[in-house]
C-alpha cells in the first residue's frame, strides 16, 4: 500500500509542468470557496503562513529526494507552483468579491470591492478619510461599498441599528490589530463579547459618581496650573492645541495613576508619553487593513519605540500591586482596574498582560493607541480631551459673543468670581455643555468612528438589507453635519442644544461623539467633567483671541484622520478681564 502511494506521490512529482500548473490551479480555487471562505481567515493567519511556507519548502524536499530533480528543475518547478498558486487564488477571490458576494449590489470605487488596499491608499492621500468618504458619499450615495466586506452607511437610522444599546452587531477584525487573543488586549480591543462585557464592569467602577467625586478637586488643581501658565503668557502667543494635550496628559495622570506628568509645570511632553505622540498617522493608515497591523506587530522589535512607555504602565502596576491596600478606597482608574484584578472579581483584565494593555489606554484617555508604531508627526495632538477643549478655545476665539455670553452666564452663576467658583455652580451653566456639544458635533474627536459587524440575520436599514457578517460604519462627522438633520449643518450654533433645541429639531438628530451602546466610552463623565472645569475656570477669568498672524483657518480645515483627530497648532492669546 505504502509503496502504491510512493509510486503515485513519485508519478505526480514529475508530471509536466502544465498539468501540474493546473492541478495547483485547482487546489488553491478549491481551498479558496471551500475553506478560506468558511473560516475567519484573519483569526488564523500567522499559522496559515506557517504552513504555506512549510508546504512549498516540503515540496522543493520531495523534488529534490523523491523525483531526484537537479536544483534548478527543483526552483523552476516551485516558481511554476507558486505563481499558480497565488495567482489562481487572488483570481477567485477577485472573481468572487466582484460577483459573488453578498454586498456585490451595493455601489462603490471599483477596487474597493476587490481589496482593503485602495482604502489605504485613500486614508493615506492626506491622512483625511473623512473627507474621501464624503466625496465617495457625493458619487454612490447613502450605502457604499468601501472595502470588499466593507458598508459605510450616511443614514440616520443606521446610528442606533449599528452602535444602539440594543444592537446586535459586534467589533470587527479592525480591533484584532493588537490580537485576537481577549488576553493580549484592552478593553477597547477585545472582540469577545462576554469578555468586554465583564472587563467593561470594573471601568465602569473608576467613571461611578462618587469615584468622579474624588477627581474633581484633582482635576481643578491641574485647571489651576494651567491658569498660573496663562497668567505667566499673558498677552503672548499659546499653542492652544500643544497646551491642551499638557493639561489632559497631566489630568489623566493624576487621576488615571495618581502620578504627576508635570507637562504643564514644565510646558514639555513628558518622555514617557512622548512615544505614543509620535507614531500615529502610519498606523492609523495601515489600520485599514488590520490583518496586516497585526502580522507587523509580531514582528519582534516593532514594539521597540512604545517600549519605554510600555516599561513606565508595566512598573507602576507593579509598584501598586506591591504597596497594594485593598482597606482603601482607589484613588485613580488604574486602582480600579487593579482592585479587580487582584481581588480576582469576575470585571477583571483576564490576564496581566492586559491589565497593562487597560493602563495604557487609562494613559492615551482615548487615543487608543495600537501595540507598533513606525513613524512621527511631532507639533500635533490627537488625544480626544485634548482636542475637543483645543477645539472650544477655537470657536471662542472665533466667535467672541459666544465667549461673551458665556461670562455672562458664568458671573450670574458666580457673583464673587474665581473665588465663588464650584464645580456645582460651573456645572448650572448649561450654556458650557452646549459649546461642548456643539464643538463635538462639528468636531468630533473621532471623525469616522469605530467599525462594527453586522450580526448573522443581518440588518434592516430603512428599505436597504444589509447581510451578515459585513463590517459596517456611520461616518460620525458626516452624519452630524449633515443638512437632513440638522439646520444650518456647518455652522457653529451651541444654542441649538439649549433655547433653540426645538427649533432647530437637535433632538432627533444622529449625535454620537462617545458612540453609542456597550462599546460606547466609559470615559464620557470623566471627559466632560474636565472640559466643564477648564472652560468654567478659564472663562470665567480670561478673554481668549487668536494671536497675531492666526487666522484658525489651518486649525479648522487640516486636521488629521488618525483614528482619533490629530489637530494642527493654534496660536491663541489670553488676556485677563
Ligand atoms: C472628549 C473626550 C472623549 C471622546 C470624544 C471619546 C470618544 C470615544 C469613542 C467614540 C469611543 C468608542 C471607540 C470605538 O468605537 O472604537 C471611546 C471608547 C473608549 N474611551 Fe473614550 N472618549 C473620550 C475620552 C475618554 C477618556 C477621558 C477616557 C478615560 C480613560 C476614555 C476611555 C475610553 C475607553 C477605555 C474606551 C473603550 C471602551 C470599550 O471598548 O468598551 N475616553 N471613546
Amino acid at each position: 500500500m505504502a509503496t502504491l502511494a510512493m509510486h503515485y506521490l513519485k508519478d505526480a512529482l514529475k508530471a509536466d509542468l502544465t498539468s501540474t500548473a493546473g492541478s495547483v490551479a485547482i487546489l488553491a480555487v478549491t481551498l479558496h470557496w471551500f475553506v478560506f471562505r468558511v473560516i475567519a481567515v484573519e483569526n488564523h493567519l500567522a499559522p496559515l503562513l506557517w504552513f504555506y511556507v512549510v508546504a512549498i519548502s516540503g515540496v522543493g524536499y520531495a523534488y529534490l529526494t523523491l523525483a531526484n530533480f537537479s536544483i534548478l528543475q527543483t526552483l523552476i518547478r516551485l516558481a511554476v507552483v507558486t505563481t499558480s498558486f497565488n495567482a489562481s487564488l487572488i483570481l477567485s477571490i477577485a472573481v468572487y468579491r466582484l460577483f459573488f458576494h453578498r454586498i456585490r449590489r451595493f455601489p462603490g470605487p471599483f477596487w474597493s470591492k476587490l481589496s482593503r488596499f485602495p482604502d489605504v491608499a485613500l486614508a493615506a492621500k492626506e491622512v483625511r478619510y473623512y473627507r474621501e468618504v464624503a466625496k465617495m458619499r457625493e458619487t454612490y450615495g447613502d450605502f457604499i461599498r468601501t472595502g470588499p466586506r466593507e458598508i459605510c452607511i450616511v443614514r440616520k437610522s443606521a446610528v442606533p441599528l449599528i452602535y444602539g444599546p440594543q444592537s446586535q452587531c459586534l467589533k470587527t477584525t479592525w480591533y484584532a490589530q493588537v490580537s485576537p487573543n481577549p488576553k493580549k488586549c484592552s478593553i477597547h480591543m477585545t472582540r469577545d463579547f462576554d469578555d468586554h462585557r465583564k472587563r467593561r464592569k470594573a471601568w465602569d467602577r473608576g467613571f461611578s459618581i462618587k469615584a468622579l467625586a474624588t477627581y474633581e478637586p484633582r482635576i481643578k488643581a491641574k485647571v489651576d496650573s494651567f491658569v498660573s501658565q496663562i497668567q505667566v503668557n499673558e498677552h503672548k502667543p499659546l499653542d492652544a492645541t500643544a497646551w491642551s494635550m499638557f493639561l489632559s496628559f497631566d489630568i489623566m495622570g493624576e487621576v488615571g495613576f495618581g502620578k504627576d506628568f508635570n507637562n504643564l509645570s514644565t510646558g514639555k511632553e513628558n518622555p514617557a508619553i512622548r512615544a505614543i505622540h509620535e507614531h500615529m498617522t502610519v498606523l492609523s493608515v495601515l489600520s485599514h487593513v488590520p490583518w496586516l497591523l497585526y502580522l507587523i506587530s509580531s514582528i519582534p522589535g516593532a514594539t521597540a519605540a512604545y517600549a519605554d512607555f510600555f516599561r513606565w504602565c508595566g512598573n507602576e502596576i507593579d509598584l501598586k500591586q506591591k504597596t497594594w491596600n485593598p482597606e482603601e478606597y482607589p484613588q485613580d482608574i488604574v486602582s480600579w482596574l487593579l482592585k479587580s484584578y487582584v481581588e480576582k472579581d469576575i470585571s477583571a483584565s483576564p490576564s496581566l498582560e492586559s491589565l497593562h494593555e487597560d493602563s495604557r489606554v487609562v494613559i492615551i484617555a482615548g487615543r487608543y493607541v495600537y501595540s507598533i508604531c513606525f513613524f512621527s508627526d511631532t507639533d500635533s495632538t490627537s488625544e480626544t480631551t485634548a482636542t475637543t477643549l483645543a477645539s472650544i478655545f477655537f470657536y471662542l476665539a472665533k466667535y467672541p459673543s459666544t465667549l461673551k455670553k458665556l461670562q455672562h452666564l458664568l458671573d450670574q452663576a458666580m457673583p464673587g468670581g474665581a473665588a465663588d467658583w464650584s464645580y456645582e455652580k460651573a456645572k448650572s451653566v448649561t450654556f458650557i455643555d452646549d459649546i461642548i456639544n456643539e464643538t463635538l458635533r462639528l468636531k468630533p474627536a473621532l471623525l469616522t468612528g469605530g467599525y462594527r459587524c453586522t450580526p448573522a440575520q443581518g440588518l434592516q436599514v430603512d428599505d436597504v438589507y444589509i447581510p451578515g457578517d459585513i463590517n459596517v460604519f456611520v461616518p460620525v462627522q458626516l452624519i452630524q453635519t449633515d443638512e437632513r438633520y440638522y439646520a444650518n449643518a456647518q455652522e457653529f450654533i451651541p444654542e441649538r442644544w439649549g433655547e433653540r433645541k426645538d427649533e432647530m429639531a437637535t433632538g432627533d438628530a444622529p449625535f454620537f461623539p462617545f458612540s453609542l451602546g456597550a462599546y460606547s466610552c466609559p470615559g464620557k463623565n470623566l471627559a466632560l467633567q474636565s472640559l466643564r472645569i477648564a472652560i468654567s475656570v478659564i472663562a470665567q477669568q480670561y478673554n481668549v483671541a487668536f494671536a497675531e498672524n492666526e487666522t484658525g483657518d489651518d486649525f479648522d480645515k487640516n486636521a488629521l484622520d488618525t483614528f482619533t483627530t490629530t489637530l494642527p497648532p493654534l496660536q491663541v492669546q489670553f488676556s485677563r478681564r
